[in-house]
């Protein structure tokens, strides 16, 4: 008995730096990044953000306390008041504007991962649902923190993709990082192997969801 989420990434420690220190991470970071892909990214993101939106009301839907109530509408503030905010400007910035993202036709990957996520909420509790969204929110704010360390990254104006590591190391989503690291700590706390066992495939296929994600984006097909 008795786990945490560092035990989650180990479990799956060659998949979680795929897609920490992936080759589309690292191109973002050094501004290398083709712009193309990163447009590609940026709309396919938007959809995919509505969509874990819903994960996130669906976590809401699943919670008997109070206390998980505030978790699952902290989730979901951080996605639409936050990210989302945000990417519509950021779209603005590389041309793309809201009626283009609402006619966007969803990638496979997006597709994937996204109902991926809400079937494991579906299927599984509250807890199962929390793992299959962990990836996504302590997956960025870790490779914001991971590009910051890396002498290769460049900050600033000489990045055009500089305004996507700062709302990721940024002090709101970064809080939500802690919160939801807490949220879990204190679950898997009370978990036995068995069902460890459960949630780290859930964790792992996630994590690799968020690999062709990445891919996805540096291959053009969104
Ligand atoms: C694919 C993906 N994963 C995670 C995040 C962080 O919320 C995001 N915006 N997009």
């Amino acid at each position: 008995m008795g786990y945490c989420f560092k035990d989650l990434t180990a479990t799956c420690q060659e998949d979680w730096r795929r897609y920490i220190e992936h080759d589309f991470v690292r191109a973002l970071g050094t501004g290398t990044l083709d712009q193309n892909a990163f447009r590609c990214y940026l709309q396919q993101d938007y959809l995919f953000l509505i969509h874990f939106a819903r994960a996130y009301a669906l976590a809401a839907y699943k919670s008997r306390t109070l206390s998980d109530l505030r978790q699952a509408k902290a989730g979901l503030s951080t996605i639409l008041d936050t990210e989302l905010e945000l990417h519509i400007g950021f779209c603005r910035e590389w041309g793309i504007s809201e009626t283009d993202l609402a006619a966007l036709p969803e990638a496979r990957e997006t597709l994937a991962y996204t109902r991926y996520v809400l079937e494991a909420g579906h299927r599984g509790d509250l807890l199962d649902l929390h793992v299959a969204l962990a990836p996504c929110l302590i997956g960025y704010a870790e490779i914001a923190a991971w590009l910051n360390e890396q002498p290769t990254t460049v900050r600033g104006a000489a990045n055009p993709f500089d305004a996507w590591i700062t709302l990721y190391e940024g002090p709101e989503f970064q809080q939500a990082m802690l919160d939801e690291i807490a949220w879990l700590d204190a679950r898997l706390a009370e978990v036995g192997p068995r069902r460890f066992q459960e949630l780290s495939q859930t964790f792992s296929e996630a994590t690799r969801l968020e690999v062709d994600f990445w891919q996805m984006g540096l291959d053009q097909r969104g």
